[in-house]
C-alpha cells in the first residue's frame, strides 16, 4: 500500500545563539499508512515535538519532504487537489490553510481560549473555516457529543478537570473533519486513569472515522496501549521503527529495550521455575514468542501429541499492545537432541520465535 504520510530525509537545524548548529531533527523518514495511530517515542530533546511540529509547518524544516495524500481543495480554483502525493512544504499559504483544516493537533496543555466557553472553543475553527451559525451549532453538538462533554457545554476551561479539557481540545481539532491527528504528549498532563480514558477516546476516533493519528511521547505505556506502529527518536534521527508488537517483542536497539523493560508485564513464575533455574538436567528449555492467533492455537498441546514428550512451563508473560495479545513463555521439553531439533524446526514453521536458554 502506498503510504498515507511520507517523510522524506526531513532535517530541522536550529542556529543556536553562540553560533552552534543543531540538529532537532536530522534526516528522517517515515512511512505513515491510513488508519495507522502510529506513535513516536524518545527521551527529553530527542526531536519529536520538533518532528510533529514539522508535519503541519509550525516549523519550517530546514530540508527535505513531506508528502501527503490528505485531500486538499483549492477553494480559489474551486477544484480538488485529489489523493495523490502532494509535497506540503511546496503549499501555498492558501493551501497550507487547507492542508491545516484536515490535520488537527492536540497538545500537552490543551491550549484551549480561557475566555471562551466550551461551545465556543469547539465553534472557533468552523467560525474562521466559514462555517454558517445553523451549521456550526449542529457541528459543535455532535462534537460535544463524540467526546462526552455534552453537560459541559457552558463551561469554561477553568472549570473543567484536566481530562476533559483535553476532550474539549480533541473536539475542536476534530471540527473540520480532519483525515490526520496530530497529538504531542497529550496525555502527559494527566493522571494514569484520566490518560487511559483519552487513549480510549483516540482510539474510537481513529476506528469510527478512520483518522490516522500520530503522537508523540515519552511514555512507553502509551505505544502499547494505542499505536500499532512506533518509532523510537535518538538524537533527531529514528533510531528503531515497525510494528509496535514487534519493538515490544524484539527491540533491538538498547534505548528500545530500556523503554520495553521499564513497563509493566503481567507477569507470573511458578515454583517449577525457580527449581529448574538450579538444574536444568540436560533438559530443553526455550523462550517462545507469541501472539494473538498462537495462543489460540494451543501449540503446547500439539508439541505434547505430536512428539510425545513432557513440556514443563516454567514461567512468562502476555500483555496487550493495543489490541493484540502477546505472549513470552517460558518451557523446558524433556526430548533427546534429535527430536529437540524437530521442536525447533516445527515451532519455526509455525512462525513462532524459539530461543534456546
Ligand atoms: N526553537 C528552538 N531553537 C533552538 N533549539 C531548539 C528549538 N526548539 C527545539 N530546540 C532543540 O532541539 C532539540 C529537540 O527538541 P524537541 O523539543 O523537539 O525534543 P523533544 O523530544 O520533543 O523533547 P521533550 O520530550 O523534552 O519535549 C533540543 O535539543 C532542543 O533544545
Amino acid at each position: 500500500m502506498d503510504g498515507f504520510i511520507k517523510i522524506r530525509n526531513l532535517v530541522k537545524e536550529y542556529k543556536l545563539n553562540n553560533g552552534q548548529e543543531l540538529l532537532a531533527v536530522n534526516d528522517v523518514s517515515l512511512d505513515i499508512e491510513q488508519g495507522d495511530i502510529y506513535g513516536i517515542m524518545g527521551l527529553s530533546g530527542a526531536g519529536k515535538s520538533t518532528l510533529i511540529r514539522l508535519l503541519n509547518r509550525l516549523e519550517e524544516p530546514t530540508s527535505g519532504e513531506i508528502l501527503v495524500r490528505h485531500e486538499v481543495i483549492d477553494k480559489k480554483k474551486k477544484k480538488s487537489l485529489g489523493y495523490e502525493n502532494k509535497n506540503i512544504l511546496k503549499f501555498n499559504t492558501r493551501l497550507l490553510r487547507e492542508y491545516r483544516k484536515k490535520t488537527g493537533m492536540i497538545f500537552q496543555h490543551f491550549n484551549l481560549l480561557n475566555s471562551k466557553n466550551v461551545a465556543d472553543n469547539i465553534a472557533f475553527p468552523l467560525q474562521i473555516s466559514g462555517w454558517k451559525k445553523r451549521d456550526i451549532k449542529k457541528r459543535v453538538d455532535e462534537l460535544l457529543e463524540i467526546v462526552g462533554l455534552s453537560d459541559k457545554k457552558l463551561n469554561y476551561p477553568e472549570q473543567l478537570s484536566g481530562g476533559q479539557k483535553q476532550r474539549v481540545a480533541i473536539a475542536r481539532a476534530l471540527a473540520n473533519n480532519p483525515q490526520l491527528l496530530l497529538s504531542d504528549e497529550a496525555t502527559s498532563a494527566l493522571d494514569p486513569r484520566t490518560t487511559n480514558s483519552i487513549l480510549e477516546l483516540l482510539k474510537d476516533i481513529n476506528k469510527k472515522f478512520g483518522i490516522t493519528i500520530i503522537l508523540i511521547t515519552h511514555q512507553m505505556e502509551v505505544i502499547k496501549k494505542i499505536c500499532n506502529k512506533a518509532a523510537i527518536m535518538s538524537d533527531g534521527q529514528i533510531i528503531e521503527k515497525g510494528e509496535t508488537k514487534e519493538i515490544f517483542l524484539n527491540p533491538k536497539t538498547e534505548l528500545a529495550k530500556e523503554f520495553v523493560q521499564n513497563i509493566s508485564h503481567e507477569e507470573f513464575r511458578t515454583e517449577e521455575e525457580i527449581k529448574s533455574r538450579e538444574e536444568n538436567n540436560g533438559k530443553l528449555r526455550l523462550s517462545l514468542k507469541y501472539n494473538e492467533e498462537q495462543v489460540n492455537e494451543s501449540y503446547i498441546t500439539k508439541i505434547i501429541r505430536k512428539y510425545d514428550v513432557e513440556v514443563n512451563i516454567l514461567g512468562g508473560f502476555v500483555d496487550k499492545v493495543g489490541d493484540i495479545i502477546v505472549g513470552n513463555l517460558l518451557i523446558e521439553i524433556s526430548a533427546n537432541e534429535e527430536k529437540a531439533k524437530d521442536i525447533i524446526e516445527w515451532l519455526k514453521e509455525n512462525k513462532i520465535d524459539s530461543e534456546v536458554v
